[in-house]
């Protein structure tokens, strides 16, 4: 028995082309799963086949227990008991904030709905405008509207497709944030499709990566982020530098070290990734490397470092440094590398 939502084996075609390949994931009551991936990946289509919109060619769409695609079997979208908030999930223009809260639980007795939809509109902090229409709104005020209204039946899982993608940066952060509370106050399973990796990570339990249909890897956001399955998740979550190098003896030797490349064939071509924030410059008169740029970014300063490799040519190396000590332009540097941050394949998931 699995309380949630749990997909199992999830294959979709559009044409004969596989958008979604042999998905399997579990999102528990009260847990934010995102899907997180570049475009194209297939995130749109794994939720849209969790939702009923779309009839998957093989697997499973399991809800509270209820089989409700596979095994021959496919309930529609409204037997799904699911709740939506998309972009563009706009609210009905010809009913007022109250009507639209109270649509979906319109054949329950007045009294009872009306009292739902003033709860969750409390919850979204919009019980002040019961009375306005849709337009009367700002995007933000809409978007809260939108969330009151998909959760005022107490559906048994929340579908979210970049949600907040309309809304400008400032507002997003707070409409996100006000958003997670209202569902994990009401305890729902949520899975979330989003391509920001900060999104993800500033919202989700565990977040599932895909690339080309499948999932990559799934996990708690620091999980990702500090032990990634491949270069690409490594890459996923911001800027890195990616070190080509060949395996000897199961090591590989870079012009920032040697690391382990356990279990990877001798002479294998790998790429090693060295996270900005595992370089620390520090001014020595005979340092290795030379500052060539430093860029203020607001909390963060981006410097970029050149380092001479075996052959002479330079490598660029990119690192990103807080706080007092930020070497000037120009200036000679030795490095340390926090080797907790540079992954060397086969990489840990
Ligand atoms: N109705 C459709 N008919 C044919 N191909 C489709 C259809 N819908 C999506 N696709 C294709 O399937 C692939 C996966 O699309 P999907 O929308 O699931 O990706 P996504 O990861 O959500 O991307 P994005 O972040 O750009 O929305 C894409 O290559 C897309 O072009």
């Amino acid at each position: 028995m699995t309380e949630g939502l749990k997909i199992e084996g999830l294959s979709h075609f559009y044409g004969t082309r596989a958008v979604v390949r042999d998905v399997s994931l579990h999102v528990a009551p009260g847990e934010l799963v995102c899907l997180l991936g570049p475009s194209g990946c297939g995130k749109t289509t794994t939720l849209r086949l969790a939702a009923g919109l779309e009839t998957a060619r093989h697997g499973r769409v399991v809800l509270n227990n209820r089989i409700v695609s596979g095994d021959g079997r496919h309930v529609p979208p409204e037997g799904r008991h699911v709740g939506f908030l998309f972009q563009d999930y706009a609210l009905f223009p010809h009913l007022d904030v109250r009507a639209n809260v109270e649509f979906g639980i319109r054949h329950r007795p007045p009294p009872e709905r009306h009292a739902r939809a003033l709860d969750m509109l409390e919850q979204v902090g919009m019980a002040d405008y019961a009375k306005s229409w849709p337009h009367q709104l700002s995007g933000g005020q809409q978007q809260r509207v939108a969330l009151a209204r998909a959760l005022a039946p107490a559906p048994g899982l929340m579908l979210l497709d970049e949600p907040f993608s309309g809304l400008d940066r400032r507002l997003r952060d707070q409409i996100r944030d006000e958003t997670l509370g209202v569902l994990k106050r009401n305890r729902v399973a949520t899975m979330m499709v989003t391509h920001d990796p900060e999104e993800a990570m500033a919202m989700a339990d565990r977040i599932a990566i895909m690339r080309d249909g499948r999932v990559v890897q799934m996990g708690r956001p620091a999980t990702l982020y500090d032990a990634p399955a491949d270069a690409f998740v490594a890459a996923f979550f911001g800027e890195v530098n990616t070190l080509a190098a060949i395996v000897r003896d199961q090591n590989v030797d870079t012009p920032l070290g040697r690391f382990p490349a356990t279990g990877t064939p001798d002479g294998a071509v790998v790429q090693v990734v060295v996270r900005p924030e595992a370089i620390t410059p520090h001014p020595s008169a005979d340092g290795v490397a030379m500052v060539r740029a430093v860029r203020p970014l607001g909390a963060v300063t981006q410097v970029l470092l050149e380092l001479p490799q075996p052959d002479g040519s330079p490598l660029d190396l990119r690192c990103r440094l807080s706080g007092a000590g930020i070497p000037a332009e120009g200036e000679r540097v030795a490095i340390s590398i926090d080797r907790a941050l540079v992954f060397a394949p086969p990489l840990t998931g």
